[in-house]
């Protein structure tokens, strides 16, 4: 006998099915109803997909953009370079920004009087001490403070304050550290002092311009509260004098020589611009947001549209700068997948120099390290590899005032002390490492930057956007 298959009741189906149901007891009328209904929804819904699939074909033929990274070691000029082509491809959008950089400018002249003030501290305290005990210590420290200076050192105290107050200021909370560092001093001789951190760009930026709704203009004019009680720019102004006269006094100068500090080498060095920097109503230049420091904890992305002057094709470009410190590197590895190029900056003027997070480390010895780590990893291995031997006005300087490379570089043997032949050596070096760990041919560019340097930055900048321009293009099959 066949099973009886009786029909389930309604409340038996699943609740989707359920509520799809036409209705029971449905009169004939009903029914042509709701038909015509379903049927004009359907239309609806037919139209949407449609246009949804044209969309997402047009998506698929968007090219997709292109992903440059810039790396390298803390201070090798990696948020610069971003900086340049921020300047060459969104001017506007950069000098809307100087309000901002003001403050960095502000805080970058007051810690460099901040470590002028502890360096005559250290001087002062060894001298202070009797003989017997200066002669245990550091005693080549020791130079004793005239009265001029004792004076100057009382008057410029409160700018610590401002450097306090500008530092709380850039803390807002999540976008900035306090980060101690040392100095980059020579491997002999090193100084604690604390360097700003940031790790988001748009906040810290946000707390120096004035918000959006009390903006006459775009002018930076406008975008700086020059009324602001907390603005540090009248004390600054107020204390120029003081602050001249104190890098110029030749004890100062003899205090920074003996315990092995160049200011006019690290970053953010302002001393030499004092008239402009502490000018009452003072608007940054763009060279000066070049050298302004501040430097980056976290990883941060930055997308531009670039149009190629020949073909007037335009391409989404995204820019990623990432943290150069030795703690942030490991958060490097999860954005080597899927660039275009990397640009890997090498100080190379930081040959006599120590990393400030880890004093026992050479800084060149470090970028080699880096550079062959980058290299020879799997996931970069088709990508093309821009080095950067950057910093050669500070390289320059160095050599011509005497320091020798072959001093702190034992292979670089008795060759010349000039700035050719120890490029040459360098750029030697770098491209064997690169050779020697590249399987697979790539593409690969080698500049001498200075990054400070606008017009010379902007020239190399441009050739390789329109190299990864042709080169994204021919790998999109759009032109071979
Ligand atoms: N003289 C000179 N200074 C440079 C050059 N490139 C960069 N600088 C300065 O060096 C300092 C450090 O540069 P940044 O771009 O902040 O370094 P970074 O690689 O981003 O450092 P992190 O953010 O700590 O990883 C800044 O004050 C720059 O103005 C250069 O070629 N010459
Ligand atoms: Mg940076």
């Amino acid at each position: 006998m066949p099973a009886r298959v009786s029909r389930r009741p309604m409340e038996d189906l699943d609740p989707i099915s359920n509520a799809i149901a036409p209705p029971q007891n449905e009169s004939p009328e009903e029914r042509d109803i709701r038909i015509q209904k379903e049927r004009a929804a359907k239309q609806v819904s037919d139209a949407i997909d449609a246009e949804l699939s044209r969309e997402q074909a047009h998506e698929k033929k968007r090219p997709k953009p292109v992903k440059i990274l810039l790396l390298g070691q803390s201070e090798s000029g990696k948020s610069t370079t971003l900086k340049n082509f921020q300047l060459m491809y969104e001017p506007k959008a950069f000098r809307a920004e100087r309000a901002s950089w003001r403050a960095i400018i502000q805080l970058n002249v007051v810690r460099s009087i901040h470590i002028i003030l502890d360096a005559m501290a250290r001087a002062q305290n060894t001298t202070d001490r009797p003989p017997s005990a200066r002669s245990s210590m550091s005693s080549q420290d020791s130079l004793r403070l005239d009265a001029e200076l004792v004076q100057l050192k009382m008057r410029l105290l409160p700018l610590l304050e401002v450097e306090k107050s500008l530092m709380m200021r850039l803390s807002l909370p999540g976008s900035t550290e306090w980060e101690p560092t040392e100095r980059p001093l020579t491997t002999s001789k090193r100084r604690q002092s604390k360097e700003i951190a940031v790790n988001s760009t748009v906040a810290w930026k946000a707390a120096f311009t004035r918000m959006a709704e009390d903006r006459q203009s775009f002018d930076t004019d406008h975008l700086i509260d020059w009324d602001d009680p907390e603005d540090p720019g009248v004390l600054l102004h107020g204390s120029n004098d003081d602050m001249k006269r104190l890098w110029a006094h030749p004890t100062v100068q003899a205090i920074l020589d003996k315990q092995s500090i160049r200011l006019q080498e690290s970053a953010g060095f302002f001393l030499d611009s004092l008239d402009e920097v502490t000018s009452l109503r003072y608007i940054p230049t763009d060279d000066h947001i070049l050298r302004a420091r501040l430097k980056t904890l976290g990883v941060s992305e930055h997308r531009m549209r670039l149009t190629d002057p020949t073909g007037g094709m335009s391409r989404d470009f995204r820019i990623f700068d990432v943290g150069g410190t030795r703690s942030l590197r490991a958060a490097w590895v999860s954005y080597f997948d899927d660039m275009d190029a990397i640009i890997f900056l090498a100080p190379i003027s930081a040959f006599d120099q120590v990393l400030a997070e880890e004093p026992t480390v050479n800084r060149l010895a470090d970028s080699y390290k880096l550079w062959t780590s980058i290299v020879s990893n799997k996931l970069l291995q088709h990508t093309n590899m821009i080095l950067f031997l950057n910093k050669v006005d500070i390289m320059h300087a160095k050599l011509a005032s005497g320091i020798r490379l072959s001093d702190f570089v034992d292979s670089y043997g008795r060759r010349p002390n000039d700035f050719d032949s120890a490029s040459r050596y360098l750029k030697k070096q770098f491209n064997s490492i690169l050779k020697q760990n590249s399987p697979v041919p790539r593409i690969f560019y080698c500049h001498l930057t200075n990054a400070i340097d606008t017009k010379s930055t902007r020239f190399v900048l441009a050739g390789i956007k329109d190299m990864l321009m042709r080169f994204h293009l021919q790998e999109s099959h759009l032109i071979l």
